[in-house]
């Protein structure tokens, strides 16, 4: 699209060499006046690099103090300074390839306060506002312009919290005593869905604006001071996108689809029980198995777990076959949070690392050129 036409899907000329299908990009939060820990450090030179480092103390004195430093590479580094339209500018044509009937699928992995939500939803702004808000915008804004070389659209969305294993419909407006239960069924066409979901279709900013606010406000619904639930649950939400071009007889049909990951903090620290222990077993199993299926379907494998878990089984269509995915990993700042900042860096670096293998792979197989992953 960027070059001006639309392709039908999966024939683009340029974008599947331009995007590998996975892509980990790391956002860095400020600090609350600001500012950035020393123990996180990013190059001057090289947006693609950050190294984390941590003073050790010796057992014999400052003297013998020594510094680990632990190093990490991703497709994008953003410091605590880059804008909401910074971070946004580097997906754009990633989120644009939705038009083009590539299913397109968006994470934000970190541990909780990190920042995930602020790099998804945003705050109310034009300056502020995240992914999702500015992903709409920018579709209907194509699709407008696209309307004139004989394309129309029709956009149908939906969002929906994952907590515990069970989904809730983020679009509900009815009783709340009578909210139905859901289930994700699989199509005769492999095509997902899910049961009693509200999919709203939809043709402009303004109205994806306001489903935005109405799941924000059933997710707050759903929490009590004792109970955090929007840090401890997995919000989707999905844009699906159907185009079509009588003159040319082309069709496409995509998915885009943006998540909130739960956050990752590991058990031990949060020292859960009861409650909030079933909440941390159902949150660090999805996200291990959202880890292997990215990684299976690095690697080719024949079989992907992805009924594992609901995230896994609900995003299937948007991870497999023909997809796009990113995954954003926002770390938080503090000191304190070091051991939780390693670890999610870890995750993303072993999931981006599988990519890199692969590209090697590939790589040497083609003798050095010509490898389109
Ligand atoms: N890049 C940023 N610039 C300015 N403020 C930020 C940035 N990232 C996050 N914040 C602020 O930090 C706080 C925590 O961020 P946020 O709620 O997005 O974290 P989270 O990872 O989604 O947490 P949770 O898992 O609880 O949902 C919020 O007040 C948010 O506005």
């Amino acid at each position: 699209l960027a070059e001006g036409g639309l392709q039908s899907p999966g024939s683009c000329c340029c974008l599947p060499c331009r995007f590998p299908r996975l892509q980990v990009f790391c956002r860095v939060r400020p600090l609350v006046d600001g500012g950035l820990s020393e123990h996180i450090q990013l190059s001057t030179n090289d947006n693609k690099m950050l190294a984390l480092a941590k003073t050790e103390e010796s057992h014999v004195g400052r003297a013998g103090d020594t510094q680990k430093s632990y190093n990490f590479s991703f497709d994008r580094v953003f410091g605590p300074k880059a804008s909401q339209q910074e971070v946004f500018d580097e997906i754009s044509l990633l989120v644009q390839s939705a038009l083009d009937g590539y299913n397109v699928c968006c994470f934000a992995y970190g541990q909780t306060g990190s920042g995930k939500t602020f790099t998804m939803e945003g705050d109310d702004t034009e300056e502020t506002m995240g992914v999702i808000p500015r992903a709409v915008q920018q579709m209907f804004k194509t699709a407008k312009r696209l309307e004139e070389q004989g394309w129309q659209f029709t956009f149908t969305a939906s969002f929906v919290e994952i907590y515990n294993e069970t989904l809730r419909d983020l679009l509900y407006t009815g009783k709340a005593n009578k909210r139905p239960e859901h289930e994700i069924r699989k199509l005769a066409n492999n095509d997902v869905t899910v049961t009693n979901l509200t999919y709203q279709k939809v043709c402009s900013e303004d109205q994806v604006l306001n489903l935005i606010a109405l799941a924000k406000q059933n997710r707050s619904t759903a929490q009590t001071n004792l109970n955090d639930r929007s840090s401890r649950s997995h919000s989707v939400f999905q844009l699906a996108i159907e185009g079509g071009n009588a003159g040319r007889d082309i069709n496409c049909k995509s998915t885009l689809c943006l998540v909130d990951l739960a956050g990752s903090e590991r058990m031990l620290k949060s020292q859960s029980q009861g409650e909030r222990f079933k909440e941390m077993t159902a949150i660090n199993s999805s996200l291990s198995n959202l880890g292997i299926v990215i990684t299976a379907l690095a690697n080719k494998e024949n079989y992907i777990p992805y009924r594992n878990s609901k995230l896994t089984y609900l995003l299937q269509g948007c991870l497999g076959g023909n997809s796009k995915t990113l995954m954003f990993v926002n770390i938080s700042p503090e000191p304190d949070s070091f051991g939780e900042t390693l670890n999610s860096l870890r995750f993303a670096s072993k999931v981006s690392g599988f990519l890199v293998i692969k590209l090697f792979v590939l790589y040497c197989k083609t003798g050095g050129g010509g490898a389109d992953f």
